[in-house]
């Protein structure tokens, strides 16, 4: 049986039929503003209070504004750091500044890749993380898209085989069709697509996965909102945009039933898992 992680974001595990399967890295791909970070955070923070310890690769931010952001969601992530259960990687001062300074995972030339996966494997080690988030991979190819796949190859084959599951976050532009170029596209284990589409004034947000190895998952475009409490998406229903108008539909029964099924299954094993955690805990 392949293992399930849970990513616990309301309705995202009901479209993967129940998580995203053990070791996979997933692109999220979408353009600016449409959620790939907050996804990405909510991700972590839900494995931390699962124990499942995490990982986050900042490129796109500077440290102290990715705290600042776990908490604008009630994600209070310091009790979490300072017992040593989830690291940030900080790719984005290369050492610039007094707060850097303090970052004790730190990367200094993005150049070099090995210095990269070296903090990398060494933030997943001192933390014993079974997710990883990387805020923005394309960040790392962006002026050499030629290296693209073989960057994306290399943390693929270090973070699975420490035994993590991950999400790389891929930005593309507004209006661009593809996830992040072909050679990362067929490297990865999983695309989901995140959308804001502007019908008539108004922008609407949507979410599709694309593929994701190892497991079924639906092959429709939901609708998704985010507020105060972070993500969450409408698994049973599912959205159709055309250029004039939006149309909001219940999917079919059959596919809610399967879906439940799925989600019982996957909350059986971790029901186990749980237990034998506890188990472990009390000896
Ligand atoms: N508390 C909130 N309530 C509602 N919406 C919010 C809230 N906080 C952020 N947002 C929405 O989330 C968007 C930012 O999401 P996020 O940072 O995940 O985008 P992104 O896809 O990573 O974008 P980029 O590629 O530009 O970094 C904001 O533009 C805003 O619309």
């Amino acid at each position: 049986m392949i293992y399930k992680v849970r990513t616990y974001i309301p309705g995202f595990d009901e479209i993967l039929y129940g998580g995203i399967p053990e070791r996979n890295v997933v692109l999220l791909s979408g353009g600016p503003g449409t959620g790939k970070s907050i996804l990405g955070k909510q991700f972590l923070y839900n494995g931390l209070k699962n124990n499942e310890n995490g990982v986050f690769v900042a490129l796109e931010e500077h440290p102290v504004t990715v705290r600042r952001s776990f908490k604008n969601f009630g994600w209070d992530i310091s009790k979490y750091e300072e017992e040593g259960k989830i690291a940030i990687v900080d790719a984005f001062t290369g050492g610039t500044g007094t707060a850097a300074q303090r970052e004790k995972y730190l990367v200094r030339d993005l150049d070099n890749i090995h210095e990269l996966l070296d903090v990398v494997r060494q933030a997943i080690k001192d933390t014993n993380a079974k997710r990883v988030v990387i805020d923005s991979v394309s960040t790392l190819y962006l002026t050499k898209p030629a290296m693209a796949r073989s960057i994306v190859m290399s943390l693929k084959r270090l973070i699975a085989g420490l035994g993590c599951t991950a999400i790389f976050v891929s930005q593309i532009s507004v209006g661009e069709r593809g996830f992040g170029g072909p050679g990362v596209e067929h490297a990865v284990d999983g695309i989901v697509r995140m959308d804001l589409d502007e019908v008539d004034g108004k922008l609407y947000r949507s979410i599709i996965v694309w593929k994701m190895r190892d497991t079924k998952h639906s092959l429709l475009r939901h609708p998704m909102q985010i507020d105060q409490n972070g993500i969450k998406i409408e698994w049973d229903k599912y959205i159709r945009i055309g250029i004039n108008n939006v149309k909001i539909d219940n999917i079919p029964q059959e596919m809610i039933e399967e879906i439940n099924k799925a989600m019982q299954e996957v909350e059986k094993y971790s029901e186990y898992k749980r237990s034998n955690f506890q188990e472990f805990e009390g000896e």
